[in-house]
């Protein structure tokens, strides 16, 4: 049966992190951008990372930060992957020397084709809504449909998710997994466990009615 991840992004504390690992999620995100409220400092992020049980992805978000940085901290937090947000070169991400996803905002021109393109030593890329000025975790949904089906088993899909959207989102884009921040929150950088749980089962109702999910099981 086709499993769809799911990454609960922007954790500040061990409580949401082990909240979200319980309830299944895949991967888990730390936002080192520090203008936004879901902001974490490495050191917090080292020590939540630290208390994780196996198998949980922890991956790093920064929008346009400085090479040293981001080393610097994937390095003290043990980042598994990183997610590149902002305008970084194909050429910027590969230099790091690090599993990267890079996110790709669906402003009217974005040709998700092309972008993939450029950046093929990108372990995906994640499609989140535009919205001018912010840079991410917008809580916006964008008209999915844009997204090329030939390239949705690559993408992660983010950008106004909620428990009660996703079913419906996967069943549209059929992407490889689902990220969301703002609609599991109980307040800007504290999740709600209730909405996090729904969420997850959420995603797995929708993949049982996965095209194909049958004819595997049978
Ligand atoms: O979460 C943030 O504050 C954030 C800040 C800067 C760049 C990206 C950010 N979050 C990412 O935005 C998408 C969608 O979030 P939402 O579910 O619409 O709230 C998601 O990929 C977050 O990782």
């Amino acid at each position: 049966m086709h499993r769809t991840r799911v990454k609960i992004c922007g954790i500040t504390c061990v409580e949401d992190a082990l909240i979200a690992a319980d309830a299944g999620a895949d991967a888990l995100g730390f936002v080192f951008y520090p203008p936004s409220p879901r902001a974490v400092s490495p050191e917090a992020a080292a020590e939540i990372v630290a208390q994780l049980p196996p198998f949980v992805t922890c991956v790093g978000l920064f929008v346009d930060a400085e090479r040293d940085d981001i080393m610097k901290i994937a390095e003290r937090c043990h980042l598994d992957l990183l997610q590149l947000h902002g305008k970084e070169t194909p050429a910027f991400c590969q230099s790091l020397g690090r599993p990267y996803i890079k996110a790709l905002r669906m402003r009217d021109d974005a040709d998700v084709a092309a972008v993939a393109a450029s950046y093929p030593a990108a372990r995906g890329l994640l499609l989140d809504s535009y919205k001018p000025g912010v840079p991410g975790g917008t809580g916006e949904t964008f008209e999915w449909q844009r997204i090329p089906p030939q390239l949705a088993a690559q993408t992660v899909l983010a950008g106004g998710l909620r428990p009660d959207n996703v079913a419906r989102a996967i069943a549209q884009v059929k992407p490889y997994g689902v990220d969301v921040s703002g609609g599991v929150e109980a307040r800007p950088g504290r999740k709600n466990a209730e909405a996090v749980r729904q969420f997850i089962r959420a995603v797995a109702q929708a993949d049982q009615s996965y095209p194909g999910s049958l004819e595997v099981e049978k």
